[in-house]
């Protein structure tokens, strides 16, 4: 079934195709859009005698054809390679004059036309050091106040129908010129509503930007791309975090950009367990020896399809959820989060016991992050509603957060987006943070201090049982557990844990996320979007190690966050129970016989 655009103010019907027309003449091209003849592809600074990254890549893209990028097996490849297109690493050979690796752009200068978005990589204005991400929960500070619209779209604040005049100039512009300007802004402004309207941004606008969900910042940050109409748009797995409706949208809305007669030429780089859109001419699959197939989609299909049967191949049901035990560990009766007279929560009762795996689902924006905010007790509504929220059998206003945050293991996009990646830290660092509850490795063997603040005994039983479960998730969800090759387990363990975690893939540093959500054995394990970024290995790794691998121990509870249904560990033969929340009301799922 094709999911139709909406058309723009109701009654009239605009093609973005019209709009998209106003690029000038001179910029049409026949030539292909992009040729890397037989190259390898090589870090920065590596020497053509190193290894390269990618080998034997042959690749040219057509004006009319619609790709996508996908790896297969490999952690970082398909980030890695759309990078390389924007000059991040090199190609050698490099492209030849006089077209070079963008043929269609005539020598014109890439970095003004060719735009990257990436969901896989936090914004590197973000720095090396620990982003609060709280901040949006709380009652909005004035340099947060900035609206979407200020923040994004300043140039939209002027009404439409004021573009037909012109504004005075000191030195008046010709006639021609100004209407050309005028059109110019006009198609602009049409384009701009057009998308705001398609992807249901319109009633976001004048709210601060930090108060939109990420599935709500993510579309913003789509439209944005869009509307500066690059030539050529790499936009890298902008399904993550995308609800279902929302992902239909969003496809067939490239979908009518790239079927316009002079689209932005899109390529977009997938995760192999997303759906290949119908429109999809070719595909360029990277392999994990390093090797790019590239090729139409239908000589390269079969690669993708035996592969997402591989990863979707369920673990086995002989470790189905033990029931629920007695112990509550969370109670929330008739709970409600406003902000102003906006109402996100609405008399939310939902009770969490020991040993229960809950899958929390709900489109973006529906308030997921928030009620997770509240079980955390880092959104400061949970302190006025705590006569109404038990977290481990108190009133929430009776514990103090640090005490909470012990008891929580998570992931989400805000911890993933604000985890320092400062020079020096270790993935070992980073997991063994878990213990002290913060983001400073501590401790003779980083793996935390005491309770007092002292070093812990050496080789004492806390120490010992630290040590032990820092190896325990290094296995169970390292390198060993998404690579066939077990020879050499401890050599790839060691050498893993010690890599240091900005260089790690996007996927590679989710998976030591959700090893540091683990490490301690929390009571109760929060996995918002914890997938993201992991390649079908990892994601399979990842299930396993829950399910049946250790990874969560009798007594411990858990609840998964995702819109990808099976992302989640556990299916309905397990016991997995639903919570859905809609329009802010939450309700408890029952399985449709
Ligand atoms: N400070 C705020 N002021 C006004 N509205 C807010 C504020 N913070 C959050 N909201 C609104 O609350 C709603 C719920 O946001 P939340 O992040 O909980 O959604 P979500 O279900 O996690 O979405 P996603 O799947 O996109 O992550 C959103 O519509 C958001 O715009």
């Amino acid at each position: 079934m094709t999911f139709r655009t909406r058309p723009l103010f109701g009654k009239y019907l605009i093609n973005p195709s019209h709009i998209l027309c106003c690029r000038s003449i001179s910029t049409i091209s026949d030539q292909p859009i992009l040729r890397v003849p037989k190259s390898s592809i090589y870090a920065l600074g590596a020497g053509s005698s190193s290894k390269p990254l990618f080998h034997d890549i042959s690749w040219t893209i057509h004006p009319k054809d619609a790709w996508i990028v996908v790896s297969v097996g490999s952690t970082s490849g398909k980030t890695s390679l759309l990078r390389a297109l924007l000059g991040h690493l090199r190609i050698h050979p490099a492209p030849p004059p006089p077209y070079g690796l963008f043929p269609f752009l005539n020598n014109r200068d890439p970095h003004k036309h060719v735009s990257l978005v990436s969901f896989a990589h936090r914004p590197r204005a973000a720095g090396g050091g620990f982003v609060d991400f709280t901040a949006r929960y709380g009652a909005v500070r004035e340099e947060d106040k900035r609206t979407l619209r200020d923040t994004f779209f300043p140039e939209t604040a002027r009404p439409i129908h004021d573009l037909a005049f012109p504004e005075m100039h000191s030195s008046v512009p010709t006639l021609l010129e100004t209407s050309l300007d005028i059109s110019k802004e006009r198609k602009r402004r049409l384009l701009f509503e057009y998308l705001v309207e398609n992807l249901d941004l319109r009633r976001f606008l004048e709210l601060p930007l930090i108060a939109l969900s990420n599935g709500q910042t993510r579309k913003a940050r789509i439209l944005k791309a869009l509307l500066e109409q690059p030539e050529l748009l790499i936009l890298d797995e902008p399904l993550t975090g995308l609800d279902v409706q929302t992902r239909k949208l969003l496809l067939s809305l490239l979908e009518e950009l790239h079927r316009a007669p002079e689209p932005p030429h899109i390529i977009m780089g997938s995760r192999i367990q997303d759906p290949i859109p119908d429109w999809t001419t070719h595909l360029a699959i990277i392999h994990k020896d390093g090797t790019v197939q590239t090729g139409p989609k239908e000589d390269l299909m079969p690669t993708i399809t035996s592969h997402q049967t591989s990863s979707s191949q369920t673990t086995s049901h002989q470790h189905a959820i033990k029931r629920d035990l007695d112990r509550v560990l969370i109670d929330m009766q008739d709970l409600n989060v406003a902000y102003g007279d906006r109402k996100v929560l609405k008399n939310i009762r939902w009770t969490i016991h020991a040993n229960s795996r809950w899958h929390l689902l709900g489109a973006n924006g529906a308030g997921k992050t928030t009620l997770l905010a509240m079980l955390t007790g880092e959104h400061p509504q949970s302190y006025t509603q705590s006569s109404k929220l038990h977290l481990f059998s108190r009133p929430r206003s009776k514990w103090p957060t640090p005490y909470l945050h012990a008891q929580i293991g998570r992931v989400s996009p805000e911890l993933h987006n604000a985890f320092p990646r400062r020079k020096g830290l270790s993935v070992w660092d980073a997991i063994g943070t878990a213990f002290n509850n913060n983001f400073m490795p501590r401790g003779r063997r980083r793996v935390g201090l005491a309770s007092d603040g002292s070093e812990l005994e050496e080789g004492g039983q806390v120490e010992q049982w630290r040590l032990t479960r820092m190896w325990h998730v290094l296995e169970g969800l390292g390198p060993i557990a998404w690579n066939s090759d077990n020879s050499k387990k401890q050599t790839t363990l060691q050498a893993f844990a010690d890599r240091q975690f900005a260089d790690l893939s996007p996927g590679e540093q989710s998976i030591v996320l959700l090893m540091r959500a683990l490490v301690t054995r929390p009571p109760l394990v929060l996995l918002d979007e914890a997938w993201a970024g992991m390649d079908e290995g990892m994601v399979k790794a990842a299930r396993t190690y829950l399910r049946e691998g250790g990874g969560l121990e009798d007594g411990q509870a858990c609840i998964v966050v995702t819109h990808w249904e099976d992302e989640v560990p556990w299916g309905w033969e397990d016991g997995v129970r639903r919570f859905q929340l809609v329009n802010g009301e939450g309700k408890e799922l029952q399985k449709v016989q």
